[in-house]
């Protein structure tokens, strides 16, 4: 082994492409430039190619060091260039890997940041791979939609068996140095300068032939029980993927790594045409972008609302307002970002339980640092130094007007006060303060510390820097915020309306709750309508009727039609269940019953009676509704709605309603979105047509009534991308 500390460190840089070229005696360095993830695009596809070349004619070469500059080794194919001319562009990224393999002088990948993708295929490639201790390698294609094509599938069975690679690659999980050191994937661990680590490396294993080094030449360890172990996996993967056809492709290329290696790149060549070609990877990479894109927000209400522009206040310190289930939630995650929380909360009971839960969820490693960072108080005064408030106390407008009006006189003046409504009007909860222009809505999802979605409202008097301040709290907690405007039930809750009202109207004509709970899951959601409902608890929406003056504890209001409110078809099914006690998991029973300590949703003989008593009494007449029916009915009323509040400036852009639904309601991401599927997937002159069909059968379902811009962009061709502002899709 070379001591590092003799190296005469005069790298001479040769050119400086995407790929520089730096000698340190007889080992060259390929550092890949090409900020901020160092991706393949074409012109590092070509400077590694150039340099791997210029090694070889060089006698004085006697290897070479792949690396990355800046954050990270390549973080994989670069997606923009996806369906462009580029992408196709010789070299491609496999005969970048080609000449990597087969270079008769030893090839060392020395990884630190992420190695991902086709990034971790080229260290793959190579005959040697270094980390970094916080370096961390996968292969994430499926959630693109497309599988490693760049040698992955065939590669890397080779070295951790058929059984893991399926694992790692059907998740696309990001696996850490340590345990990528414990399965084979990296050779060291190195501490200390990588650069000087990777160099000293090289130089440690001139000479030694690289023959046995190259993975292609070696078997799977695992070949002779690759029909059991994708056997045992099917079941698991198709359920997981709902609908999604990537991971079940992935497996199929990675049956063929038992094959020659030759024959197993040429079946991964024709399944990644296959993925690549589908309707489904553009929508993954949509979906992957516009996560990303939603940072760069603005809203059409008033230019200065704009991320170029606004500054966010410095947030050191939280008050939680309310330790129910999203008041614990939102303080652990607040906890788990190492902010300063006050929770409060005026029931000791409940308190105490918020308390316990807040430790067991922390984890056990930091949980009494984390802990130190929370004061649990029943007084309101404990909030007088906070920087930010968040109230997640009942969904009752009179309550939370009476805790702003508290929050305002005794939070210091420059304090941003935020509510966790799922849906009430934030200029009216501003209203009864004296700084409506720190008031702002963040709306959190259930489980508050899982769910990924943060829903920002901006009211009509918050300003710039309190939008930007709840944006960059989102940011710090890890959360995908996405600012959207105020209405009733903001963007998620608005267009979940419609959905469930439909949905509910199905079991008037025919369906049971598992005949919609299927076909909706079969088209990719974790759960239809029911089910969700009894997991969420179905006195949640009952009280929002109660508070609308849709119905009573009793039943519907004096002097009301049964089937219709304010003018409008209205089905009180659901009503019915609550006010039997039925509210869901919680109670045992709801449009399903639960056995004791199960969350298996079974159909219930008591509420299909209740369905068949209720249609006789109504003059329903059963019939048998199709999946395709169940889905269009619920879906397309839900995506009409979006156009709804595309057309009113509550999202200023679609993306923005497709995040939204993709991380907070369980939107199946390979189709990217409702607003993306409706345009994309089924083509928006479709929708409209079967909103006009449905609409033409069912005249006073007013959900189905086509929103004016559906229609105007069906008559004059527009495009979704063209109405939003500021995207680079
Ligand atoms: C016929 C066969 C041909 C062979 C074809 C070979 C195929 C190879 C398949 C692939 O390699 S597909 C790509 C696989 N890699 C990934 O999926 C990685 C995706 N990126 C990430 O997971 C994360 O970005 C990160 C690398 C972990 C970094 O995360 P971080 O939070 O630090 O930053 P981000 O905000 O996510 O990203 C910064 C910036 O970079 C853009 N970006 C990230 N990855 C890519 C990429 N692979 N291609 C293009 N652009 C990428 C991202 O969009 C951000 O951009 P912005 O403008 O700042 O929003």
């Amino acid at each position: 082994m070379v001591n590092t500390m003799t190296l005469t460190w005069e790298a001479t840089r040769e050119f400086a492409v995407m790929a520089e070229y730096s000698t340190y005696g007889s080992v060259v360095v390929l550092q890949v430039n090409n900020p901020p993830v160092n991706s393949f695009s074409y012109h590092v596809r070509q400077g590694l190619v150039d340099g791997l070349e210029k090694a070889q004619r060089d006698p004085a070469i006697r290897s070479i060091v792949i690396m990355g500059k800046g954050r990270t080794f390549p973080a994989g194919a670069d997606v923009r260039e996806f369906g462009t001319a580029s992408a196709g562009m010789m070299p491609d990224l496999l005969s970048v890997l080609a000449a990597v393999d087969t270079s008769p002088k030893p090839v060392v990948s020395a990884i630190h940041g992420t190695a991902l993708g086709g990034g971790f295929e080229l260290a793959l490639a190579s005959h040697y791979r270094l980390a970094v201790p916080s370096a961390r390698v996968g292969l994430p294609e499926v959630h693109l939609g497309i599988l490693p094509g760049a040698g992955g599938t065939q590669r890397l069975p080779r070295v951790v068996g058929v059984k893991t690679a399926i694992q790692m690659i059907t998740t696309g999980q990001h696996i850490k140095a340590q345990q990528a050191l414990s399965l084979g994937l990296v050779d060291k661990i190195v501490q200390g300068d990588l650069l000087k680590e990777a160099v000293s490396f090289a130089r440690s294993i001139e000479g030694r032939p690289v023959e046995d080094r190259r993975i292609s030449q070696k078997t799977v360890p695992d070949a002779e029980k690759v029909g059991e172990v994708v056997d045992a996996a099917r079941k698991t993967i198709i359920r997981r993927a709902r609908g999604a056809i990537a991971p079940m492709t992935c497996v199929q290329a990675i049956q063929a790594s038992v094959l020659p290696f030759d024959v197993g790149m040429q079946r991964e060549r024709e399944l990644m045409a296959f993925l690549m070609t589908s309707w489904q990877a553009p929508a993954q990479q949509y979906a992957f972008f516009s996560e990303r894109e939603v940072r760069r927000w603005s809203h059409p209400r008033d230019k200065r609302v704009n991320f170029k522009t606004a500054k966010p206040r410095v947030i050191k310190s939280v008050g939680v307002v309310g330790a129910g289930t999203m008041g614990v939630g939102i303080t652990i995650s607040l906890l788990q970002a190492g902010l300063k929380v006050v929770l409060l909360e005026v029931n000791k009971k409940q308190l105490d339980r918020g308390i316990t839960t807040i430790q067991k969820t922390l984890s056990q490693k930091s949980a009494s640092q984390r802990m130190s960072l929370l004061t649990t108080t029943m007084d309101y005064s404990a909030l007088s130094d906070v920087d930010m408030v968040i109230e997640a106390v009942f969904e009752s407008m009179r309550l939370k007007k009476e805790v702003f009006k508290k929050l305002d006189s005794i939070t210091k003046p420059q304090a941003i006060l935020a509510s966790n409504t799922s849906g009430l009007d934030i200029d009216k909860i501003a209203a009864v303060t004296k700084r409506p222009d720190k008031v702002v809505g963040t709306h959190f999802f259930a489980p508050a510390n899982i769910m990924r979605l943060l829903e920002n409202i901006l009211g009509k008097h918050t300003s710039a820097e309190t939008i930007a301040t709840a944006m960059q709290l989102g940011t710090t907690i890890g959360k995908v915020g996405v600012l959207v405007g105020n209405c009733p039930g903001f963007v998620g809750n608005r267009m979940l309306g419609p959905y469930v009202t439909e949905a509910v109207f199905l079991l008037e004509e025919g369906a049971d709750p598992q005949d919609v709970d299927k076909a909706i899951e079969e088209f990719g959601f974790a759960m239809g309508p029911f089910r969700m409902g009894d997991l969420s608890g179905l006195d949640i929406g009952w009280r929002g009727r109660i508070e609308k003056g849709l119905t009573t504890e009793q039943g519907p209001p004096p002097a009301t039609p049964p089937l219709y409110r304010r003018g409008n078809r209205y089905c009180p099914l659901a009503d019915m269940l609550c006010m039997q006690g039925r509210l869901g998991q919680k109670t045992g029973a709801g449009w399903y019953r639960y056995e004791p300590g199960s969350r298996a949703a079974l159909p219930d003989p008591v509420v299909q009676q209740m369905i068949r008593e209720y249609r006789q009494e109504h003059g329903f007449k059963k019939r048998t509704i199709s999946s395709q029916e169940i889905v269009e009915r619920c879906l397309y009323p839900l995506i009409n709605e979006g156009f709804h509040i595309l057309d009113e400036g509550i999202a200023a852009r679609s993306m923005d309603i497709d995040v939204t639904y993709l991380f907070g309601y369980g939107w199946p991401r390979h189709t990217g979105g409702p607003m993306y599927y409706a345009e994309k997937v089924v083509g928006l002159e479709k929708i409209l047509r079967s909103l006009e069909s449905y609409q033409a059968q069912y005249p006073d379902h007013h959900y189905l009534q086509p929103s004016p811009l559906l229609r105007d962009m069906v008559a004059k061709g527009t495009s979704l991308a063209a109405l939003g502002t500021d995207s680079k899709l």
